[in-house]
């Protein structure tokens, strides 16, 4: 069989939703509009929102091509370094997984062709009172970021730092949309957010196929990042200099997220889901190194939701009238989602999210995991 056809793997048409519309692109939305033409806009945003869970945002101020190529091409830079350079800054120094890991440094169920750089919002790490333990979703959470040394690679940590300083803005102003589109108060979403937002970001080199790669292939995926919904936050956004990101539609097949010069791939999270009772879908992605015949960097940017708050259907969305069932999760997702204690979750989210670096860093949590069907 041609493993490279990306609908192979489509569940038994038992599970096409009768309710979602099968989607077979990703929509564009042109942030233009919301200036020039609001319906317009708020359409676009509504079928990326409501029926497919993913958009590509095109005309957005801050992410021209331009300076897109230039995060690109420190990318590539960063990654080119000797091995030992960015084994300096690795995961293995920091309980909060920011810094460098590989994905191939794993047990082969959760390899990955994948180099990936985590980034956090800069907190000092906590430090225990007493004789109390600081459970592992905390210190999974909070600690300083691993910049490399300046002269290396100068220029680099500032280029990150502007691109996150924009990913905020357009953090913020996508959620301000979304309350209107769904004509909810802002602090429908705000309240969720710690005062300074929490943001979470990485940088990832996937690698391109090579026969022993492909090799790997199962109906027509070769792991470049699993098959999973973004567990903690309502948006990520993400840039990306190549294709090999896979949305799945409502039928179960995968969709391709086309490159466009500029655009912002922006994707809701499950936590959204939940606070709309399904009215916006979360939809599961993967990277298929299938699809990529060059390096392929991407940096995904997105805030989490304030750890002890449990993300409950707004009145509005409350019932099952909004919820529109579609494909269902994979049973690790499912599974993910059993877990009632937010604090716990967000924990267990976080470590699947990074196996490779998960499993070095928490091995008992990891083994728990495993255990319990997460991974
Ligand atoms: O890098 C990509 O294309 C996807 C990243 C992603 O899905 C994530 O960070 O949650
Ligand atoms: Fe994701």
């Amino acid at each position: 069989m041609m493993n490279g056809d990306s609908k192979v793997s489509a569940p038994p048409s038992s599970f096409v939703s009768t309710t979602q519309l099968v989607f077979d692109k990703i929509p564009i939305v042109d942030w233009a509009l919301s200036e020039s033409d609001p319906a317009t806009f708020y359409e676009q945003l509504r079928t990326a929102f409501e029926d497919v869970g993913f958009g590509v945002f095109i005309n957005i101020p801050g992410f021209e091509e331009e300076f897109q190529q230039k995060i690109f091409a420190y990318s590539e830079q960063f990654y080119s370094k000797p091995q030992a350079w960015k084994d300096a800054i690795s995961t293995e120094k920091s309980k909060a997984m920011r810094g460098y890991f590989r994905g191939e440094d794993v047990e082969e169920d959760n390899k990955s062709f994948a180099e990936g750089y985590r980034f956090g919002t800069d907190v000092p790490e906590p430090v225990a009172q007493g004789d109390e333990e600081i459970p592992f979703w905390r210190t999974l959470q909070e600690g300083p970021n691993q910049w490399p040394p300046e002269a290396d690679i100068p220029g680099f940590r500032s280029a990150i730092e502007t691109l996150f300083e924009r990913y905020i803005a357009l953090n913020l102003s996508l959620n301000k949309h979304i309350c209107t589109l769904l004509d909810i108060p802002e602090s429908a979403i705000s309240d969720y957010y710690t005062e300074e937002p929490n943001g979470t970001a990485a940088i990832w080199r996937y690698l391109p196929l090579t026969p022993e790669r492909r090799a790997t292939a199962k109906n027509g995926f070769v792991n470049g990042m699993h098959e999973h919904r973004d567990p903690s936050t309502m948006i990520t956004c993400l840039i990306q200099s190549r294709p090999g990101l896979q949305v799945q539609n409502h039928a179960g097949e995968w969709i391709d997220v086309p490159m466009v010069k500029g655009g912002v791939v922006c994707n809701t999270g499950m936590q959204l889901m939940r606070l709309t009772g399904g009215k916006i879908v979360a939809t599961t992605h993967r990277v298929n190194t299938m699809k990529i015949d060059k390096d392929r960097y991407t940096v995904p940017y997105a805030f989490s939701t304030r750890l002890e708050k449990p993300v409950l259907p707004l009145p509005k969305f409350a019932g099952r009238n909004a919820a529109k069932d579609h494909v269902p999760p994979s049973p690790q997702i499912l599974k993910l989602h059993t877990i009632e204690d937010p604090l716990i979750r967000s924990g267990y989210a976080r470590l699947t999210l990074f196996p490779a670096a998960a499993a070095k860093l928490y091995p008992k949590e990891w083994a728990e995991a495993k255990e319990m069907g997460i991974l």
